[in-house]
């Protein structure tokens, strides 16, 4: 592989808005991406993974090439020729990477790669919760596994089209996909590619969805005419996977706490033709209260850690603090005993997270159901689902039944 300049540049630019000015990796590479018109797709690629490469594997580079935060632009150029090297790309003969010590780069990744918070890159505390929560054994091959890069799976949208069509439909645009055996509405990219730009997307026939998300929806277990609330929708991934589900019939209420998330759900709802969704910000207590005892389902999709979805989201390892995670965790538990209120008698709760720490899942299960609105359900089943099981994200349901 030929280095090219601008690329390099562009990719250390970015490099130094998140790590040094905190900005999330997504945002500041859709920047980047848009500098420069000429740009193809290969160009694109290039910045875009070799950036995220980069965030994910900072604490370890940063080791090796013997730097400290705040970067400095020649610091970020000596992270840079650390991913080379690993990699095996011919370093380029540009003043930034005179004399890069190639053998000692290679010697310091032996050595480090004997030490799991080094080899994994992640943060002393993370590297602690993880094998105290998980256990040593278990968080080694968690950890590895959420390291690599995520693929690309979609789902079909069973109220436009079928997977066997859509996939027909994406080979005629020039994407080949492959079906996930045990996940009936996904498919899976054999390459990477902007599927945004393709008729089909635009026509509403797939959302991008990884296969363990599309579990939840699933574990709720709706029929078409049900009355069905989703608490936490965000910007609508489960909702409308639940919509299909439904087959459009009967109500699906998403509540979010952000109303412009609620606006992004009703776009995407727009264009998936799923015309059973009502979205209702939650701006007061009220909007909770008026629902109470009225739904025959709830998902409780909780606000947490995000520790599953790491592979996707590599950023997170440098942003989550553990303060968060007590925060986050009592707000989780705030959030079930109030909106599980909601499900009437005989209906059913789904509490899920895209979190692997037990902590933030079946602890807060166990914990619920000891609290005066919890102890009128009962735990029907729970799923734990590790990426280094499935292969997919990271992520905990569990399904209860108001009695
Ligand atoms: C895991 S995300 C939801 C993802 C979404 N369900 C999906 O499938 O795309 C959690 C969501 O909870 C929302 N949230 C945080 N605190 C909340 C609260 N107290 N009540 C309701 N929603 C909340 C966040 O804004 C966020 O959109």
């Amino acid at each position: 592989m030929r280095l090219h300049r601008n690329l390099v540049f562009a990719t250390v630019d970015a490099l130094a808005e998140i790590f040094n000015e905190g900005n999330y990796a997504d945002k500041v590479i859709e920047k980047t991406l848009k500098r420069d018109k000429r740009w193809g797709s290969r160009d694109r690629s290039f910045i875009a993974e070799t950036t995220y490469d980069i965030v994910r594997w900072k604490r370890l580079y940063a080791e090796i090439a013997e730097v400290k935060e705040p970067f400095k632009r020649e610091d970020l150029f000596r992270m840079f020729a650390v991913w080379c090297v690993l990699r095996g790309v011919q370093i380029p003969d540009w003043p930034q990477f005179e004399k890069t010590p190639e053998r000692r780069i290679k010697g310091k990744f032996d050595e480090l790669s004997k030490i799991r918070k080094f080899r994994e890159s992640v943060p002393d505390w993370m590297d602690e919760i993880g094998a105290k929560e998980l256990g040593e054994k278990v968080w080694t091959n968690e950890i590895h596994a959420l390291n690599k890069q995520a693929p690309v799976v979609i789902r079909a949208n069973k109220l436009k089209t079928t997977p066997q069509e859509l996939a027909k439909k994406l080979s005629e645009e020039g994407i080949e996909t492959t079906n996930l055996r045990n996940y009936p509405e996904a498919l899976e990219l054999k390459e990477r590619a902007n599927i945004f730009r393709t008729a089909a997307f635009k026509d509403g026939l797939f959302e991008v969805q990884d296969a363990s998300s599309q579990r939840v929806a699933e574990f709720l277990d709706v029929e078409p005419g049900m009355r069905v609330v989703d608490t936490c929708a965000g910007a609508g991934g489960k909702t409308l996977h639940l919509a299909a589900l439904m087959a459009n019939k009967g109500q699906i209420i998403a509540l979010d706490i952000y109303g412009n998330k609620l606006k992004e759900l009703k776009r995407r709802a727009k264009r998936a033709g799923a015309h059973n969704v009502e979205t209702r910000s939650i701006d007061s207590t009220k909007v909770i209260k008026k629902l109470y005892g009225t739904a025959d389902r709830v998902l409780i999709d909780a606000p947490c850690s995000g520790l599953g979805v790491l592979s996707r989201n590599p950023d997170a390892k440098w942003k989550l603090q553990p303060d968060f995670l007590d925060k986050i965790r009592n707000t989780q538990l705030e959030i079930l005993e109030q909106y599980s209120k909601i499900v009437k008698k005989g209906g059913k709760l789904v509490y899920a997270t895209c979190s692997v720490l037990p902590s933030e899942n079946q602890q807060q299960v166990q914990k619920f159901l000891k609290t005066e609105s919890g102890k009128e359900f009962k735990l029907l089943r729970e799923k734990s689902i590790l990426s280094s099981e499935s292969g997919y994200d990271g992520f905990y349901m569990a399904s209860l039944q108001k009695e």
